[in-house]
């Protein structure tokens, strides 16, 4: 291009050939013909995507109309309780490579409804899987035999975090193994890759490092030199982050783990604040409530947390609200539960799963707080955020737990855990 900005032409999308209809004057129809045009014309643009979104329009205001609903917290814990209680059916093989994870969704559940119900039985057996998949004390893979992974290793030390210290487990943590195979993960780019031997380096790595290193308070200078300028580069120009610099589209799981990077820099004021708040807030559908990941998307409840938090983190640091909680509110309690089955979903016509069932919740809590950054931050390099009920909330609260969404974890957790490692290595 002659001003010297190239267009990738691929990201572009499909061109489509360009129509013009003249609209008759509102006044010229009574309200009935005009509705009927403006549905005739938006058949016109109908695409798979149109469709895609009407469908799930349709679906959830179906429950829109009923009366408002409470969380089903009893029936939501009983469907955590079959997870510890019951052999997996075979059809979960698929996350094989993700038993640290669904370790941390159905602790952090629990915690977040109702502490007390992650019994020290539950917390027994969460700390032995995971120091048999390492029994040197990490860093971890997704199971047993598996190579040590970056998610698999954020996924250990935040369920870890969720179990008290029992049996001294915490101690067991092999922090100076961790820093060392972090160190060797760090790529030239200021990025992390996934794993030793293979793996992608994106956002996601940056947040797992970080999250881990600065709750073992094991992170340094050196672990975090070129992470500023990498995540700098994953903006984009609709305000939100891609997965890689310069390359991607903006989305809500990238962006959270973008944002909450530069928390824990304390680098947050290095981007374009302002866009990438009107990029949160264009994530709220106007109609569904809920959050999508990304420009012309569907929502989905797992969106409550990787959006839900990213505005949460710009509030406590004082950048004032983006987005609506009463909204976000509606949208969860109507939208992605039912009395009948335990957990929560994506959306209505989708089942609970173990994933949404955890980043639901933490969007809900999310949505009934308000926060502001802690400004003492003792002996330790994780950021600490304060919490207080949501007075703004027309709902009735549902008495969660409140929690740190920079690592999504209740803040009584993070607070004990990120105390036990008060010194630096
Ligand atoms: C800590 C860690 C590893 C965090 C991961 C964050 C992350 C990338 C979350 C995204 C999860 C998600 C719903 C992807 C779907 O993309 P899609 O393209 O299928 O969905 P879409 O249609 O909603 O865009
Ligand atoms: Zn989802």
């Amino acid at each position: 291009m002659s001003n010297g900005v190239s267009v990738k032409a691929k990201l572009l999308g499909r061109k489509r050939e360009i129509t013009e209809r003249i609209l008759p004057e509102e006044e010229a129809l009574d309200a009935e013909e005009y509705i009927e045009t403006v549905e005739d014309i938006m058949k016109e643009v109908e695409t798979e995507t149109t469709i895609d979104r009407q469908t799930t329009l349709d679906a959830c205001n179906e429950w829109f109309v009923k009366d408002s609903q409470p969380l089903f917290k009893n029936s939501h814990l009983k469907y955590l309780q079959y997870a510890f209680k019951l052999q997996f059916p075979a059809n979960l093989t698929a996350l094989d490579a993700s038993q640290p994870w669904m370790l941390y969704w159905i602790a952090n559940s629990f915690k977040v409804l109702q502490p007390e119900e992650l019994t020290e039985e539950f917390q027994r057996k969460i700390v032995q899987k995971l120091f048999t998949i390492s029994p040197q004390g990490g860093p971890f893979g997704g199971g047993v035999g598996q190579l040590p992974h970056i998610a698999g290793s954020y996924a250990s030390i935040n369920a870890l975090s969720l179990c008290n210290n029992i049996d001294n487990c915490w101690d067991k943590i092999n922090r100076k193994a961790i820093y060392n195979w972090l160190l060797k993960l760090k790529q030239p780019d200021g990025g992390f890759k996934t794993c030793l031997e293979v793996g992608e380096n994106d956002t996601r790595g940056i947040y797992c490092a970080l999250s881990i290193a600065s709750m073992l308070n094991i992170i340094t200078p050196e672990l975090c030199e070129g992470v500023l300028d990498y995540l700098i580069n994953c903006q984009t120009y609709e305000g939100g982050f891609g997965g890689c610099p310069q390359e991607d589209e903006g989305h809500g799981g990238y962006t959270f783990c973008a944002v909450a990077s530069l928390m824990i820099l304390n680098k947050l004021d290095s981007v374009d604040v302002e866009a990438l708040m009107r990029w949160c807030s264009s994530r709220q559908c106007n109609e569904e409530k809920g959050f999508n990941g990304r420009a012309n998307k569907l929502v989905d409840g797992c969106y409550s947390f990787w959006v839900g938090s990213t505005a949460a983190m710009l509030e406590a640091s004082g950048k004032g609200l983006c987005v609506s909680k009463n909204a976000l509110h509606e949208y969860i309690c109507q939208c992605c539960q039912t009395e009948q089955d335990g957990g929560l979903r994506d959306k209505p016509g989708k089942y609970a799963d173990f994933y949404h069932t955890n980043y639901v919740l933490l969007g809900l809590a999310i949505s009934e707080s308000e926060y502001t950054l802690q400004t003492k931050q003792e002996n330790t390099s994780a950021v600490l955020i304060e919490s207080k009920s949501n007075t703004k909330l027309d709902y009735a609260l549902s008495n969660l737990q409140e929690i740190n969404p920079i690592y999504g974890v209740p803040i009584a957790d993070l607070t004990k855990f990120v105390a036990h490692f008060n010194t630096h290595l």
